[in-house]
Protein backbone atom coordinates (compact mmCIF):
# COMPACT_ATOMS: atom_id res chain seq x y z
CA UNK A 1 0.00 0.00 0.00
CA UNK A 2 1.30 3.39 -0.79
CA UNK A 3 1.07 6.43 1.03
CA UNK A 4 -1.88 5.76 3.36
CA UNK A 5 -3.23 9.05 4.55
CA UNK A 6 -2.20 9.87 8.65
CA UNK A 7 -6.09 9.58 9.60
CA UNK A 8 -6.29 5.80 8.70
CA UNK A 9 -3.38 4.98 11.24
CA UNK A 10 -4.75 3.99 14.08
CA UNK A 11 -4.12 6.31 17.39
CA UNK A 12 -1.30 4.81 20.19
CA UNK A 13 -4.43 4.07 22.52
CA UNK A 14 -6.23 2.12 19.69
CA UNK A 15 -6.65 -1.66 20.72
CA UNK A 16 -6.54 -4.87 19.14
CA UNK A 17 -10.65 -5.79 17.59
CA UNK A 18 -12.64 -8.25 19.56
CA UNK A 19 -15.16 -11.16 17.70
CA UNK A 20 -18.21 -10.38 19.47
CA UNK A 21 -19.68 -14.04 21.10
CA UNK A 22 -22.78 -14.38 18.93
CA UNK A 23 -20.87 -13.02 15.56
CA UNK A 24 -21.49 -16.07 12.93
CA UNK A 25 -19.03 -18.78 13.24
CA UNK A 26 -16.45 -19.00 10.48
CA UNK A 27 -17.46 -19.88 7.77
CA UNK A 28 -21.02 -19.01 7.76
CA UNK A 29 -22.84 -16.60 5.26
CA UNK A 30 -23.40 -12.98 6.92
CA UNK A 31 -26.40 -12.57 5.25
CA UNK A 32 -27.46 -8.82 3.27
CA UNK A 33 -27.92 -6.34 6.30
CA UNK A 34 -30.50 -4.84 4.49
CA UNK A 35 -32.60 -6.27 1.26
CA UNK A 36 -32.35 -2.88 -0.95
CA UNK A 37 -28.66 -2.40 -0.45
CA UNK A 38 -26.57 -1.55 -3.38
CA UNK A 39 -23.96 -3.90 -1.66
CA UNK A 40 -25.33 -7.36 -0.57
CA UNK A 41 -28.95 -6.70 -0.72
CA UNK A 42 -31.09 -9.53 -2.20
CA UNK A 43 -34.16 -7.26 -3.45
CA UNK A 44 -31.77 -4.59 -5.11
CA UNK A 45 -32.05 -5.80 -9.06
CA UNK A 46 -29.20 -3.35 -9.98
CA UNK A 47 -26.94 -3.99 -7.33
CA UNK A 48 -23.86 -5.95 -6.63
CA UNK A 49 -25.12 -9.22 -4.69
CA UNK A 50 -22.10 -9.44 -2.97
CA UNK A 51 -22.16 -11.68 -0.07
CA UNK A 52 -19.57 -11.81 2.77
CA UNK A 53 -18.66 -14.95 4.63
CA UNK A 54 -17.49 -14.94 8.59
CA UNK A 55 -13.41 -16.04 8.81
CA UNK A 56 -11.62 -16.36 11.88
CA UNK A 57 -10.96 -13.18 14.29
CA UNK A 58 -13.01 -10.06 12.75
CA UNK A 59 -12.03 -10.98 9.50
CA UNK A 60 -14.36 -11.92 6.09
CA UNK A 61 -14.64 -13.13 2.72
CA UNK A 62 -16.91 -11.78 0.26
CA UNK A 63 -17.14 -12.91 -3.85
CA UNK A 64 -18.51 -10.20 -6.23
CA UNK A 65 -19.07 -11.72 -9.85
CA UNK A 66 -18.24 -8.73 -11.95
CA UNK A 67 -21.34 -8.46 -14.98
CA UNK A 68 -21.47 -6.40 -17.95
CA UNK A 69 -23.44 -3.73 -15.97
CA UNK A 70 -20.11 -3.13 -13.87
CA UNK A 71 -18.51 -1.63 -16.75
CA UNK A 72 -16.71 1.51 -16.68
CA UNK A 73 -14.09 0.90 -20.24
CA UNK A 74 -14.91 -1.79 -22.69
CA UNK A 75 -14.78 -5.02 -20.90
CA UNK A 76 -13.56 -3.62 -17.32
CA UNK A 77 -14.96 -2.81 -14.04
CA UNK A 78 -15.58 0.33 -13.47
CA UNK A 79 -13.46 1.45 -10.61
CA UNK A 80 -16.36 3.34 -8.49
CA UNK A 81 -17.66 -0.56 -8.91
CA UNK A 82 -14.69 -2.15 -7.28
CA UNK A 83 -14.50 0.82 -4.73
CA UNK A 84 -17.96 0.07 -3.94
CA UNK A 85 -17.17 -3.55 -3.20
CA UNK A 86 -14.65 -2.72 -0.83
CA UNK A 87 -16.51 -0.68 1.27
CA UNK A 88 -19.20 -2.90 1.46
CA UNK A 89 -17.00 -5.75 2.37
CA UNK A 90 -15.16 -3.61 4.83
CA UNK A 91 -19.35 -2.49 6.12
CA UNK A 92 -19.47 -6.00 6.43
CA UNK A 93 -16.88 -6.66 8.86
CA UNK A 94 -18.67 -4.52 11.81
CA UNK A 95 -21.26 -7.30 11.64
CA UNK A 96 -18.72 -9.36 13.25
CA UNK A 97 -18.28 -6.69 15.74
CA UNK A 98 -21.84 -6.28 16.40
CA UNK A 99 -21.55 -2.42 15.92
CA UNK A 100 -23.27 -0.64 13.25
CA UNK A 101 -21.05 1.79 11.61
CA UNK A 102 -20.70 3.97 8.64
CA UNK A 103 -17.91 4.41 6.26
CA UNK A 104 -16.24 7.57 7.50
CA UNK A 105 -13.08 7.63 4.86
CA UNK A 106 -11.84 5.27 2.09
CA UNK A 107 -8.66 5.24 0.26
CA UNK A 108 -8.52 2.52 -2.99
CA UNK A 109 -5.62 1.42 -4.55
CA UNK A 110 -6.30 -0.04 -8.22
CA UNK A 111 -3.44 -2.22 -9.18
CA UNK A 112 -4.90 -4.43 -12.03
CA UNK A 113 -7.85 -4.11 -14.14
CA UNK A 114 -10.44 -6.79 -13.40
CA UNK A 115 -12.36 -8.18 -16.39
CA UNK A 116 -16.16 -8.22 -17.24
CA UNK A 117 -17.13 -11.94 -16.49
CA UNK A 118 -14.27 -12.84 -13.69
CA UNK A 119 -14.86 -13.21 -9.90
CA UNK A 120 -13.04 -10.30 -7.83
CA UNK A 121 -12.03 -12.56 -4.53
CA UNK A 122 -12.22 -9.98 -1.41
CA UNK A 123 -10.54 -10.61 2.13
CA UNK A 124 -11.14 -8.08 4.97
CA UNK A 125 -9.95 -7.42 8.31
CA UNK A 126 -10.84 -5.05 11.03
CA UNK A 127 -7.14 -3.92 12.11
CA UNK A 128 -7.77 -1.83 14.93
CA UNK A 129 -10.64 -0.05 17.44
CA UNK A 130 -10.26 3.42 19.55
CA UNK A 131 -13.32 4.41 21.00
CA UNK A 132 -15.98 5.02 17.91
CA UNK A 133 -13.14 4.34 15.20
CA UNK A 134 -12.83 1.09 13.47
CA UNK A 135 -9.61 0.43 11.30
CA UNK A 136 -10.10 -1.81 8.50
CA UNK A 137 -8.33 -3.08 5.25
CA UNK A 138 -8.95 -5.17 2.26
CA UNK A 139 -7.69 -6.82 -0.37
CA UNK A 140 -9.54 -8.22 -3.81
CA UNK A 141 -7.86 -10.38 -5.83
CA UNK A 142 -8.33 -11.84 -9.65
CA UNK A 143 -8.35 -15.35 -11.13
CA UNK A 144 -9.19 -16.97 -7.52
CA UNK A 145 -8.66 -16.59 -4.20
CA UNK A 146 -4.89 -16.44 -4.03
CA UNK A 147 -4.44 -14.88 -7.35
CA UNK A 148 -2.68 -11.62 -7.99
CA UNK A 149 -4.11 -8.46 -6.20
CA UNK A 150 -6.36 -6.26 -8.29
CA UNK A 151 -7.45 -3.92 -5.57
CA UNK A 152 -6.52 -2.91 -2.52
CA UNK A 153 -7.96 -0.74 0.50
CA UNK A 154 -8.01 0.84 3.47
CA UNK A 155 -10.33 2.81 5.47
CA UNK A 156 -12.04 4.44 8.87
CA UNK A 157 -15.34 3.31 9.76
CA UNK A 158 -17.43 5.00 12.24
CA UNK A 159 -19.70 3.62 15.08
CA UNK A 160 -23.43 5.05 15.00
CA UNK A 161 -26.34 5.04 16.26
CA UNK A 162 -29.39 3.29 14.80
CA UNK A 163 -30.96 6.94 14.85
CA UNK A 164 -28.35 7.59 12.42
CA UNK A 165 -30.16 6.56 9.93
CA UNK A 166 -33.79 7.24 11.11
CA UNK A 167 -32.56 11.15 11.30
CA UNK A 168 -30.96 11.08 7.89
CA UNK A 169 -33.02 8.63 5.62
CA UNK A 170 -35.84 9.43 3.30
CA UNK A 171 -39.25 9.02 5.22
CA UNK A 172 -40.53 6.13 2.81
CA UNK A 173 -37.64 3.96 2.90
CA UNK A 174 -37.20 4.24 6.93
CA UNK A 175 -41.15 3.97 7.33
CA UNK A 176 -40.42 0.42 5.53
CA UNK A 177 -37.29 -0.64 7.33
CA UNK A 178 -39.59 0.08 10.93
CA UNK A 179 -42.60 -1.38 9.89
CA UNK A 180 -39.76 -4.85 9.73
CA UNK A 181 -39.64 -6.34 13.34
CA UNK A 182 -36.46 -8.51 12.17
CA UNK A 183 -34.68 -5.61 11.02
CA UNK A 184 -35.38 -3.09 13.96
CA UNK A 185 -34.94 -5.67 15.98
CA UNK A 186 -31.52 -6.15 14.72
CA UNK A 187 -30.62 -2.91 14.24
CA UNK A 188 -31.57 -1.97 17.94
CA UNK A 189 -29.87 -5.35 19.63
CA UNK A 190 -26.76 -4.38 17.25
CA UNK A 191 -26.73 -0.80 19.07
CA UNK A 192 -26.86 -1.76 22.55
CA UNK A 193 -23.62 -4.16 21.83
CA UNK A 194 -23.55 -6.14 25.12
C1 LIG B 1 -35.06 1.24 11.99
C2 LIG B 1 -34.22 1.64 10.85
C3 LIG B 1 -33.10 0.68 10.71
C4 LIG B 1 -32.13 1.22 9.74
C5 LIG B 1 -30.83 0.50 9.94
C6 LIG B 1 -30.60 -0.42 8.79
C7 LIG B 1 -29.46 -1.08 8.73
C8 LIG B 1 -28.42 -0.75 9.73
C9 LIG B 1 -27.38 -1.82 9.78
C10 LIG B 1 -26.21 -1.65 9.17
C11 LIG B 1 -26.00 -0.54 8.18
C12 LIG B 1 -24.73 0.13 8.40
C13 LIG B 1 -23.92 0.47 7.40
C14 LIG B 1 -24.04 -0.05 6.04
C15 LIG B 1 -22.99 -1.06 5.80
C16 LIG B 1 -22.28 -1.16 4.69
C17 LIG B 1 -22.47 -0.24 3.57
C18 LIG B 1 -21.16 0.30 3.18
C19 LIG B 1 -20.82 1.41 4.10
C20 LIG B 1 -21.39 2.72 3.62
O1 LIG B 1 -21.48 2.98 2.48
S1 LIG B 1 -21.88 3.84 4.82
C21 LIG B 1 -22.43 5.25 3.83
C22 LIG B 1 -21.36 6.26 3.53
N1 LIG B 1 -20.97 6.99 4.71
C23 LIG B 1 -21.69 7.99 5.21
O2 LIG B 1 -22.75 8.32 4.73
C24 LIG B 1 -21.12 8.71 6.42
C25 LIG B 1 -21.43 10.21 6.37
N2 LIG B 1 -20.78 10.87 7.47
C26 LIG B 1 -21.41 11.06 8.66
O3 LIG B 1 -22.59 10.79 8.80
C27 LIG B 1 -20.59 11.62 9.77
O4 LIG B 1 -19.49 12.33 9.29
C28 LIG B 1 -20.09 10.50 10.76
C29 LIG B 1 -21.31 9.79 11.39
C30 LIG B 1 -19.19 9.49 10.03
C31 LIG B 1 -19.28 11.13 11.86
O5 LIG B 1 -19.99 12.24 12.39
P1 LIG B 1 -20.24 12.41 13.96
O6 LIG B 1 -20.78 13.81 14.16
O7 LIG B 1 -21.00 11.30 14.53
O8 LIG B 1 -18.80 12.32 14.61
P2 LIG B 1 -17.47 13.18 14.39
O9 LIG B 1 -17.57 14.05 13.20
O10 LIG B 1 -17.16 13.84 15.71
O11 LIG B 1 -16.39 12.04 14.10
C32 LIG B 1 -16.05 11.10 15.10
C33 LIG B 1 -14.55 10.89 15.04
O12 LIG B 1 -14.24 10.35 13.73
C34 LIG B 1 -13.34 11.18 13.01
N3 LIG B 1 -13.74 11.20 11.59
C35 LIG B 1 -14.98 11.28 11.09
N4 LIG B 1 -14.95 11.25 9.77
C36 LIG B 1 -13.65 11.13 9.42
C37 LIG B 1 -12.98 11.05 8.19
N5 LIG B 1 -13.64 11.09 7.04
N6 LIG B 1 -11.63 10.94 8.18
C38 LIG B 1 -10.95 10.90 9.35
N7 LIG B 1 -11.55 10.96 10.57
C39 LIG B 1 -12.87 11.09 10.59
C40 LIG B 1 -13.51 12.56 13.64
O13 LIG B 1 -12.36 13.34 13.46
C41 LIG B 1 -13.74 12.21 15.10
O14 LIG B 1 -12.49 11.90 15.69
P3 LIG B 1 -12.16 12.29 17.22
O15 LIG B 1 -13.17 11.55 18.04
O16 LIG B 1 -10.76 11.82 17.42
O17 LIG B 1 -12.32 13.77 17.30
Amino acid sequence: MSGTSASLQPPADAVTPVRHPDAPAPGELLGAHYGECFGCGGEQPHGLHLQARAGEGVSLTAEFAVRPEHQGAPGLAHGGILATALDETLGSLNWLLRTIAVTGRLETDFRRPVPVGTTLHLEAEVTAVAGRKIYSRATGRVGGPDGPVAVRAEALFIEVKVDHFIDNGRPEEIQAAMSDPDQVRRARAFEVNP
